[in-house]
């Protein structure tokens, strides 16, 4: 199995996480790339890519950080048939905001979903007002991931 492991950032939580999976990943025997959703062009994303880990924080007031405004627009432009394609999702957010807690990485995986894309496991969360670690947390939600795309092959 192949992992593609997409990041969406704005002050680099998310791609040091993301990076954290990627090399987990690749400890544990699998293939793992590391990609940017600002330079991920829609087009590229098939089931024979992924499956996806996606890890996406939330700025402004519950929305995309800048560097995945632009891959949303071009999903929303192109919309692209994801049958097929499996994706986790692990979104970053602070219960700070209260209203608009972890509703970033929602746009994206709305989105998906409406495409046609299938999210697999628990929806991953970290919390920036908690004591707990991004990277600890991403690395115990990833193997309930793993085991549900294991048990049921693509
Ligand atoms: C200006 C600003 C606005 C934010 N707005 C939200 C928000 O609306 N909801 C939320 O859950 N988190 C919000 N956050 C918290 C970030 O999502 C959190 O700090 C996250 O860890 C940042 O990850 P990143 O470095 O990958 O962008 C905001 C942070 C900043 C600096």
């Amino acid at each position: 199995m192949k992992f593609t492991v997409l990041y969406g950032t704005e002050s680099g939580n998310s791609e040091f996480i993301a990076q954290d999976l990627v090399d987990h990943l690749a400890g544990e025997g699998f293939d793992a790339e590391l990609g940017d959703l600002q330079s991920t062009d829609p087009s590229s994303i098939d089931a024979a890519t992924g499956p996806y880990l996606i890890v996406c924080s939330t700025h402004g007031e519950g929305e995309l950080p800048h560097t995945a405004i632009p891959f949303l627009a071009a999903l929303e432009e192109q919309a692209p048939d994801l049958s097929g394609v499996r994706y986790a999702m692990f979104g970053l957010g602070d219960t700070f905001y209260a209203e608009t807690y972890s509703q970033g990485s929602e746009i994206i995986d709305r989105k998906l979903t409406e495409l046609g894309a299938q999210r697999v496991g628990d929806y991953g969360r970290h919390d920036a007002s908690s004591i707990d670690d991004g990277t600890e947390l991403a690395l115990a939600w990833v193997p309930g991931v793993i085991a549900e795309l294991q048990a049921q092959p693509a």
